[in-house]
């Protein structure tokens, strides 16, 4: 007698489907199984599917909050805000990980700033000697040293071929060399090549860095070589670490793999050998960043605007010493200024209590370049608010994905299809004019807005009228594709800065509220 099986007798399919009347032993057991198999994995979908239906009859009543804007503008950092006052011990969980951004960040920058050096090197010498005060600037290749009192000496560990570490990047050079020449950087004369050479294993990290950081993946339209990320990086890099630990542990004899304490925590394991390797690097080579960044060739490259540096970049080189310790932890603040790119769109959810009410506020942090907006549609359907971050520094910048347009019309044209979206046309809109601190400093510093911009025209080049000026071009556009009358609430932000940023979400969150129970019916 046939053990009992899922086909049916009466139904055709599955008496074609019925096994073969000579079926052996074996033949027979290999189809039960089979079919148990089959039986687990229809119960587990069911069971997914029954969980998602509760998910999204549970989640009826909760906050779809989308975070959109173009790419840099500030989603992430404000994310973290919210983060930060929501669900402030999950920052406390990932902040090792932040560690890897932060060094990716530190090895990107230099890297781009030797890039730069090569080509005025290799072919911008002329242009720069148009300078007006082309003469304040130092010679840096070998090709150019002049003016030092003494020439490097030639034999250093690295001019020789560089010996490879353990995980495959070449070994720290010795640090003698950075040292006598920090004294000479007073001078302003310290020639760069050597500077260069000693840099070498660290810049070589930079792909490895981005590789752990992606997973490997590599999003067309990252034009500066930064990474994209998807939504749970952090975990990924701690469980990633703690594999490579365990691995490490296993496998290896060598001290250097191990790491250093017997009992570390959790966020400490996200720490694996390239990470301590690059950690070493840095440690021995914080001398020679530090007068590669203060070195009047960059400085002067940098206010003729050859050489342009993400404020990030600017925001790490600066802290340089304490970011190169060897105990080196991101605080708080480093986060908040850690710049990688969101790929997809990341859930995150907040439980968010008002007046005695607890609500899970899901947030939609989305990825902002031109190739990943396409991504951001399936979330319009049941969104209940929408914070749009234009960052309106960018006046003097162009878009990565396309050089032609300058920063703030993309973000005007960006705002423009949000407000005209028919699926869009009832959720509550908060508009952002972020990065309102680099625009005070890009101000202060001189830079022009009517160079970028010539609608601009004569008026006054201070803070207050281009913050107006810029206001004004969005309330135009929401004005203009208003037919609900819906209210635009503007706020002028630095995201990054903790305090204010905090009272604004505040504000905001009671906004939204206010339109949520209107629109619940609950008042
Ligand atoms: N100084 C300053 N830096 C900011 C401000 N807002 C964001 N940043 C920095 O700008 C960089 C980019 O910010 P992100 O939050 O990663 O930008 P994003 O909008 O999420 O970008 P994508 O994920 O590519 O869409 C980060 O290094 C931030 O620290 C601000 O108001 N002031
Ligand atoms: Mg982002």
């Amino acid at each position: 007698m046939r053990t009992p099986s899922i086909y049916s007798q009466d139904d055709p399919i599955s008496a074609a489907l019925q096994p073969a009347s000579d079926e052996t032993e074996t033949e027979r057991k290999a189809r039960l199984e089979q079919e148990a198999e089959a039986k687990r994995i229809s119960e587990e979908i069911d069971e997914e599917l029954r969980l998602e239906r509760e998910r999204i009859k549970r989640s009826k009543g909760d906050v779809k909050l989308l975070l959109l804007g173009q790419a840099e503008s500030g989603k992430s950092t404000l994310q973290k805000q919210f983060q930060l006052m929501y669900k402030p011990h999950t920052l406390e969980q990932e902040r090792a990980s932040w560690r890897t951004v932060v060094y990716f960040n530190v090895v990107h920058s230099i890297k781009h700033i030797l890039n730069v050096l090569e080509a005025w090197d290799d072919g911008l010498e002329d242009e720069i000697a148009d300078m007006d005060d082309s003469a304040s600037i130092a010679p840096f290749t070998s090709r150019h040293i002049i003016t030092m009192s003494e020439q490097p000496s030639p034999s250093t560990s690295l001019t020789s071929s560089p010996h490879t570490a353990t995980n495959g990047l070449p070994s720290s050079p010795p640090r003698s060399e950075a040292i006598e020449e920090a004294a000479r950087v007073q001078n302003g004369a310290v020639p760069i090549a050597p500077i260069r050479r000693r840099l070498t294993s660290l810049v070589a990290a930079d792909k490895q860095l981005a590789d752990r950081l992606s997973g490997g993946i590599t999003v067309s339209g990252s034009g500066k070589g930064g990474v994209f990320v998807r939504s749970g990086w952090q975990a990924r890099a701690i469980e990633n670490a703690l594999g490579r630990v365990k691995r490490n542990k296993r496998t290896s004899t060598d001290a250097d793999t191990k790491p250093s304490r017997e009992s570390i925590s959790t966020s400490e394991n996200a720490d694996d050998a390239l990470v301590q390797e690059v950690g070493r690097l840095l440690e021995s080579s914080k001398e020679d960043i530090q007068i590669l960044w203060s070195h009047p060739t960059v400085k002067a490259l940098m206010t003729k605007r050859k050489l342009k540096l993400d404020e990030w970049s600017e925001f790490f080189l600066s802290h340089i010493t304490r970011v190169a310790a060897p105990d080196y932890i991101p605080t708080t603040d480093d986060i908040l200024h850690a710049r990688i790119q969101t790929m997809g769109v990341a859930e995150h959810v907040f439980d968010v209590n008002i007046h005695g009410k607890s609500v899970a506020w899901h947030l939609y942090d989305v990825g902002g370049a031109r190739g990943q907006r396409h991504t951001w549609v399936p979330y319009f359907d049941d969104a209940n608010a929408i914070i749009f971050v234009a960052p309106v520094s960018a006046f003097d910048q162009y878009l990565e994905e396309d050089p032609r347009t300058n920063r703030i019309d993309d973000s005007l044209q960006l705002f423009t299809q949000i407000c005209s979206n028919a699926l869009l046309k009832n959720v509550h809109l908060v508009l952002f004019l972020n990065k309102t601190d680099l625009l005070k400093n890009k101000i202060d510093a001189g830079v022009r807005v009517r160079k970028y911009i010539t609608s601009f025209g004569e008026r006054s080049n201070d803070y207050e009228t281009v913050i107006q000026y810029f206001r004004a071009h969005f309330l135009q556009v929401h004005r203009r594709n208003n037919e609900n009358r819906r209210v635009l609430y503007t706020h002028f932000t630095s995201v990054v800065d903790t305090k204010t940023t905090q009272r604004i979400i505040g504000n905001v969150r009671d906004s939204i509220f206010r339109g949520y129970l209107q629109s619940a019916a609950l008042v």
